[in-house]
């Protein structure tokens, strides 16, 4: 069993080292050859300095032993030393460049694709505590994964070259001594290859704290709950809870790198013996007149570096399986299998609308949640048509729009524009023609203009069209008072940003719908913010702000719903009324208790 477990060797995912060298070759096939040719110069010239020492000590030996030295025999020699280890210098500064270059080029790349995996995977992952686990153990590879697979690759190569020219001398002396090398190296990898395992499944183990400890870590530094944490006094409380992860981390670590220190300390007093052993055996030749002087310096460094040479090779081994793992990672993201994806053959949506959008029988569980959010719903929005959807918290309202923009397929039933099941229609499609504006909705920290030309990137950023549709939901007025209008960056990420009321933001979205050449508009709670005279603004010519579109509003402000031309009341997931303000009211039912409430309120 434990044998398995050292060498537990998953080869379905060698690939992945296949992979990221493509990679890498496909990003910088120059520099990775480039590199390639420095690797093999300079793991020559150990070898080629060492002869060269070899020879210098030899000469002067002989000097020394005859009637007159002759310095002339000697000079080349340190002439030739110099230029051999300049030219090592020279090497080693032009691979650390290119492998430099080579770095920030490859990992661009990577979070290219990683960025493009991420607005693609499906919305149920982002609402996945195993999809955050897995994106940040990516994102964690990204940078540098793909090129330490190349530096490994370049050491394997390096320490087999050099490993075979120090092995090859040392034959010359004594082939048993060549065996001996692989008395203190193979413990050692032994020790290695174990521990890169307990430590992968360790960090596997312990992704989910190392998230939570970043979590605690971004609410004490972000913008977003610094006023909270203030008034409520929660700064102690995540600094200890913090602190408390970050305790139990530092513990497991301690005691896996103890026992990798103990078992590296046993490993080491094996090589020292071993060493010293060869070194002995040289020495002892060296004394019996068997070889020179030059010689024992030859053999003595030749073993070091054989030695360390045969580690080189494989560690690097050792190191490429540690670097698969956590590869896996990385691939194992840009691999997730999207479930709401484009139909083969798709087909267009009739523009304008001539039936509308219907929902069929229609109910839907999120992903690993035990609960329906949606039961049997049916209904239609017609073309032009207002539509409300009212009901408590968590009666579905939001899931419902989620569905209809195919962020989620439904469990069962079907949803269809003129009758085409919008599963077969292009996501982008689909997309292009509902505009949406969320509870939860964006504020990004762009300019003013942006912020509204982002509901339609088609439209031209300086065109009218703009300003159309910030008048349309009353952020012009908003946009006019600041410094430099339009061109005004919004939020205070950024240098010379204003910062907008949380009202004045709903209007800068409102308008982002409003810019985006759709048949449907969909307000998800747009008013919440709004004061009720921006409301009664945004919403007394709500008809004619629609230029012929259908919406959806969906509110707890029933005083808003009145205009809509049906209203459905969901309860528990399922629409439980439908019909006309004055129908509901007049069916004395659930609508017309939360309406009196409200009303109540109001007089
Ligand atoms: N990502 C999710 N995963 C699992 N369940 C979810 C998810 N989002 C919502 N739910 C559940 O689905 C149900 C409907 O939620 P939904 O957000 O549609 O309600 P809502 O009517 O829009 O509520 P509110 O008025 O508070 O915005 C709730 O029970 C909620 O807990």
């Amino acid at each position: 069993m434990r044998a398995r477990h050292l060498f537990n060797f998953d080869f379905q995912r060698v690939f992945y080292l296949g992979r990221a060298l493509r990679i890498v070759l496909e990003s910088t096939p120059y520099w990775t050859m480039f590199r390639f040719v420095l690797v093999i110069v300079q793991s020559c010239i150990p070898i080629v300095s060492l002869y060269i020492m070899k020879t210098l000590i030899d000469r002067v030996t002989i000097g020394f032993s005859s009637e007159e030295g002759d310095f002339s025999t000697v000079f080349p020699l340190i002439v030739a030393m110099g230029v051999v280890n300049l030219l090592g210098a020279v090497d080693g500064a032009a691979m650390g460049l290119i492998a430099q270059v080579q770095n920030q080029i490859v990992s661009d790349r990577l979070f290219d694709m990683l960025h493009r995996k991420a607005v693609c995977v499906d919305l149920e992952h982002y609402e996945n505590a195993d999809y955050y686990d897995v994106l940040h153990r990516a994102k964690g590879q990204a940078s540098s994964g793909p090129m330490r697979i190349v530096g490994r690759a370049h050491q394997i190569l390096g320490s087999s070259i050099s490993l075979l020219t120090m092995a090859g001398t040392l034959f010359l002396l004594n082939g048993w001594i060549v065996g001996l090398l692989f008395v203190p190296v193979i413990p050692r990898i032994l020790v290695r290859l174990k521990f890169v395992h307990i430590i992968h499944l360790w960090i596997e183990r312990r992704t989910a704290t190392q998230r939570q400890a970043g979590y605690y870590n971004n609410l004490l530094t972000s913008d977003n709950y610094a006023k909270e944490i203030r008034l409520f006094g929660l700064g102690d409380l995540f600094i200890r809870r913090f602190s408390t992860l970050r305790r139990q981390l530092l513990k497991e670590k301690l005691q896996i790198s103890t026992r990798r220190a103990v078992a590296d300390f046993l490993t080491t007093v094996i090589s020292v013996v071993a060493m010293w052993g060869a070194y002995a055996y040289i020495a002892y030749n060296t004394v019996q007149g068997n070889i020179t002087v030059g010689d024992l310096v030859l053999y003595n460094q030749a073993f070091r570096k054989a030695y360390q040479s045969l580690w080189g090779v494989f560690n690097g081994f050792a190191s490429l399986y540690e670097d698969n793992q956590y590869l896996a990672y990385l691939f194992e993201f840009l691999d997730l299998d999207a479930t709401v994806v484009d139909p083969i053959d798709p087909k267009p949506i009739p523009r304008p609308m001539r039936s509308g959008i219907e929902f069929e029988n229609v109910d839907f569980q999120y992903p690993g949640s035990a609960r329906q959010a949606l039961k049997d719903i049916s209904l239609k929005i017609r073309p032009g048509e207002v539509i409300a959807l009212v009901g408590e918290n968590g009666s579905g309202k939001t899931t419902l729009i989620k569905l209809l923009c195919r962020l989620y397929d439904p469990s069962s039933g079907k949803i269809a524009i003129d009758d085409i099941d919008i599963r077969d229609v292009g996501l982008a499609e689909l997309r292009r023609q509902i505009s949406v504006i969320f509870q939860d909705y964006a504020k990004y920290h762009l300019t003013a203009r942006e912020n509204i030309w982002l509901g339609n990137v088609d439209a031209p950023l300086e065109g009218d069209d703009i300003e159309k549709a910030a008048r349309r939901s009353g952020a012009h007025d908003v946009i006019e008072t600041l410094p430099q209008q339009y061109d005004n960056l919004l939020g205070k990420r950024f240098e010379k940003g204003e910062e907008l009321s949380i009202g004045q933001w709903q209007k800068v979205s409102i308008a982002r719908a409003f810019l985006r050449d759709s048949q449907l508009i969909v307000l998800d709670e747009p008013t919440s913010a709004l004061d009720p005279k921006a409301e009664y603004e945004v919403f007394k010519k709500f008809r004619e702000l629609l230029e012929g579109q259908s919406a959806v509003l969906i509110t707890h402000r029933l005083s808003t719903v009145k205009m809509a031309d049906c209203i459905y009341v969901l309860d528990g997931g399922r629409i439980v009324e439908r019909g006309s303000h004055d129908e509901l009211i007049a069916l004395g039912g659930t609508y017309a208790r939360l309406f009196e409430i409200q009303a109540k309120n109001y007089r």
